[in-house]
C-alpha cells in the first residue's frame, strides 16, 4: 500500500465487562470481543471483513464509527486519531464527514417520521454550508444517484420496500461526502435480486466518488463480488487477510476453509 491509508487500525481491542451474581456473590466476567486487530484501508479500496456470527465484526465497525469505545489500540481515519470519544460537536461533525455507516436494517436506523428527502437534507445541513435552495437541488441529485424516484423521495420509510430503504440509508451516508463508508451486513436482509441491485449501486458509487468501503458480511459470495481484500475474523482475532481471490480460493487458515465449506449452495462463493 503506497498512499497513506484512509483507515489505520492498530492493535484494536474491545473487552466487555459483564456482572453476574453467583452463589458466592457478584462476579465480574470479561469477554474479549476484539482481540488486537491491526489493518488498513487504502483510499478507494473495499476491504471485506468476514467471520461467523459473534466473531467481532460489528464491534469492530462500531468502534470505527465511534459508537463503541475501544478498550485499547488506536484508530486513525484520514490521519486523525479517533480512539477517544469526540469532545465537541465540531469534532463529531468532522468525524461524520470522514466516515459514515450503513447498517443491516434501515428500518430501525431511519427515522420513521422523516421522508427520504428530509433524511438526506438533514445530513447536508450538518455537513455542508449549502443554502436551502442549493440543498434542495443537491437532495434531488443524491436521491436520483441512488435510484430513488420522485414518489420514493417523498415517502416515509414505511412506504418503501427494504431495498428502497437501503437506498435511502446509502443516500444519507453519501450526503456527508465521506471518504469511508462502513457497511455492516448492509445487504443481508434483502432478497438476492435486490441484493445484486444494491451491490451494483455501491460499486458504481465507489467508481464515481473514490470512496473506500469497509464491507462487513457473513456472505462470502458477496465479499467476493465487492472486496479487493478480505480480512477473516475468528473470536476477535484476525486469522488471515489478503487479496480476496487469494484468501477465498487458497485459504491458509483452517477456519477460512471451514467458512468456505459452510457457504450455502448459491454459486461459487
Ligand atoms: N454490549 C455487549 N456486552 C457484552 N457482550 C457483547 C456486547 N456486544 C457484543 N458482545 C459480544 O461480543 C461478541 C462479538 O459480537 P459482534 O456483534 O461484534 O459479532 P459479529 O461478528 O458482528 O456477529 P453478528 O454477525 O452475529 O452480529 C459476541 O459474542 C457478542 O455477544
Amino acid at each position: 500500500m503506497t498512499a497513506a491509508p484512509v483507515v489505520d487500525v492498530h492493535e484494536l481491542r474491545k473487552v466487555y465487562r459483564t456482572g453476574t451474581s453467583g452463589p458466592l456473590g457478584p462476579r465480574r466476567n470479561e469477554f474479549v470481543a476484539v482481540a488486537g486487530a491491526t489493518f488498513q484501508v487504502a483510499a478507494g479500496e473495499c476491504l471485506g471483513i468476514v467471520g461467523e456470527s459473534g466473531s467481532g465484526k460489528s464491534t469492530t465497525a462500531r468502534m470505527l464509527a465511534g459508537l463503541e469505545r475501544p478498550t485499547a489500540g488506536t484508530i486513525s481515519v484520514l490521519g486523525t486519531d479517533r480512539s477517544r470519544p469526540a469532545r465537541r460537536a465540531a469534532e463529531r461533525h468532522l468525524r461524520g464527514g470522514q466516515l459514515q455507516m450503513v447498517f443491516q436494517d434501515p428500518y430501525t436506523s431511519l427515522d420513521p417520521r422523516q421522508t427520504a428527502r428530509d433524511t438526506i437534507d438533514e445530513t447536508l445541513r450538518l455537513h455542508t454550508r449549502l443554502s436551502r435552495a442549493e440543498r434542495a437541488d443537491r437532495v434531488s441529485e443524491i436521491a436520483a444517484s441512488v435510484g430513488l424516484d420522485q414518489r420514493q423521495a417523498h415517502a416515509l420509510p414505511a412506504g418503501l420496500s427494504g431495498g428502497q430503504r437501503q437506498r435511502v440509508a446509502i443516500a444519507r451516508a453519501l450526503a456527508a461526502d465521506p471518504r469511508v463508508i462502513v457497511l455492516d451486513e448492509a445487504v443481508s436482509a434483502l432478497d438476492v435480486s435486490i441484493q445484486a441491485q444494491i451491490l451494483n449501486l455501491l460499486a458504481d458509487i465507489r467508481d464515481a466518488t473514490g470512496v473506500a468501503y469497509l464491507f462487513i458480511t457473513h456472505d462470502l459470495a458477496v465479499v467476493r463480488h465487492m472486496a479487493d481484500r478480505v480480512l477473516v475474523l475468528k473470536e476477535g482475532h484476525i486469522v488471515e487477510q489478503g487479496p480476496t481471490a487469494k484468501v477465498l480460493d487458497h485459504p491458509e487458515h483452517p477456519y477460512t476453509q471451514r467458512l468456505r465449506e459452510s457457504v450455502p449452495a448459491r454459486g461459487t462463493p
